[in-house]
């Protein structure tokens, strides 16, 4: 097992990568307040992990509620939170009571934003089972559902107590989805990892063979890039704001298709060749560079074109991006491989061109 910290003074929490995990009680119970539990999960992790994560606590003498929701993105809404506050409520659950997040990116960050509101803050623990949920979406603390106008629009920054990534689970992870998960594995090295980017150049057909020790190696880094990052910029005052490379065109791809159509590291993939484009256009990446991109997306079987939109549509979408100051679009973009940048001087103009040059 390899041990990570996100280091944010008296609330560090661990990053625990490795297999076997869900059995391990002796991982989760120092985190624990009380010996009471409310696991979130979903109806495609439920039948396949639930079952054993509660034989572990149960074991351990912990009390174990749960709800099992409706599986996807399209369910990244109010209704579906609220069927978490229902089971909370119906099991009398305490304010010491702690939420545990079983599943991947959409049971996280809708699993934390519940325990950032029950009862005004009820502890967490994320046990990511999909490989985006690993590297990412289980660590930093950002969670969120999902408004008919824009991705991940209502949340807040609520960080757990513990993250729990057991490699084993990957084993039943669909193809589609593990491509998705690497999408943002390769984000870490085009901003800020050029070792990483030329491992994953030379070693990515061991990520989509699913070898254990390429997954641990990748998770780690991943992990230990965003690790730093959050500790350095909790809240996305600056720095933070490079772990959205492809997301604002992204999001808008997630959006405008409908929550679900594409998967979220699908529309990252297509977002990040528009500002890689756009990066070209300003003068920063040359030809060969956008390419080697747009390479080791399609080798992890990644669009690197977005829907047909129309530019326009595109900006519309944008202009709800977060990043958004004083109505100006602020984008994250490559100065060079491994070094993202926050710019929000490119021309309006510049921007619809890389869009349209990246799509259909
Ligand atoms: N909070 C953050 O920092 C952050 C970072 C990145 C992404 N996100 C969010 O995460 C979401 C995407 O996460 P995701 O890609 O994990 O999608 P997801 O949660 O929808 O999971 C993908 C699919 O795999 C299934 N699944 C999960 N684990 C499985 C397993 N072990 N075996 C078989 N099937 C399994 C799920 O039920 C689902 O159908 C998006 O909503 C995105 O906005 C958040
Ligand atoms: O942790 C972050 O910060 C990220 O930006 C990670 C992203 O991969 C993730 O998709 C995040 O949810 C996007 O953030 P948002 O603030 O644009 O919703
Ligand atoms: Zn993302």
């Amino acid at each position: 097992m390899r041990t990570l910290n996100v280091a944010l003074g008296d609330r560090t929490y661990p990053i625990h990568i490795g297999r076997g995990l869900l059995d391990r009680a002796e991982l989760i119970l120092p985190h624990l307040k009380t010996k009471r539990v409310a696991i979130v999960t979903n109806d495609v992790v439920g039948p396949l992990y639930l079952g054993r994560l509660r034989t572990t606590l149960e074991a351990a003498g912990v009390r174990v509620a749960s709800v099992v929701l409706p599986d996807g993105e399209a369910h990244k809404d109010w209704p579906t939170l609220n069927l978490i506050f229902d089971m909370l409520l119906q099991e009398r659950c305490e304010r010491s009571t702690t939420l545990v997040a079983l599943g991947g990116g959409v049971v996280g960050d809708m699993g934390g934003f519940a325990a950032a509101c029950y009862q005004r803050g009820m502890p967490f623990i994320q046990i990511p089972t999909t490989l985006l949920a690993q590297v990412d979406s289980s660590v930093g603390g950002k969670t969120a559902i999902n408004h008919p106008l824009g991705k991940n629009m209502i949340g807040a920054f609520y960080q757990p107590k513990l993250v729990l990534a057991d490699i084993d689970t990957l084993a039943t992870l669909p193809a589609r989805e593990l491509s998705a998960g690497l999408a943002e594995v390769i984000k870490y090295g085009l901003i800020r990892d050029t070792a990483f980017l030329d491992w994953l150049e030379r070693d990515l057909e061991r990520l989509t063979a699913r070898e254990p020790e390429a997954l641990a190696h990748a998770i780690e880094v991943s992990c230990r890039n965003k690790a730093e990052v959050v500790a350095a910029d909790e809240t996305e005052q600056g720095e933070r704001a490079l772990l959205n490379l492809g997301h604002t065109f992204g999001h808008a791809i997630e959006t405008g298709l409908g929550y679900g159509e594409w998967l979220h590291g699908e529309a990252v993939a297509a977002g990040t060749m528009m500002a890689a484009e756009l990066s070209r256009r300003l003068g920063w990446l040359d030809e060969a560079g956008v390419a080697r991109i747009a390479a080791l997306f399609e080798r992890a079987a990644l669009p690197v074109r977005g829907p047909t939109l129309g530019a326009e549509r595109y900006l519309e979408l944008m202009a709800h991006d977060k990043k958004v100051e004083a109505g100006r679009l602020r984008l994250v973009l490559l100065r060079a491989l491994g070094k993202g940048v926050i710019h929000g001087e490119a021309p309006q103009a510049d921007i619809a061109a890389a869009i349209e040059a990246c799509c259909g």
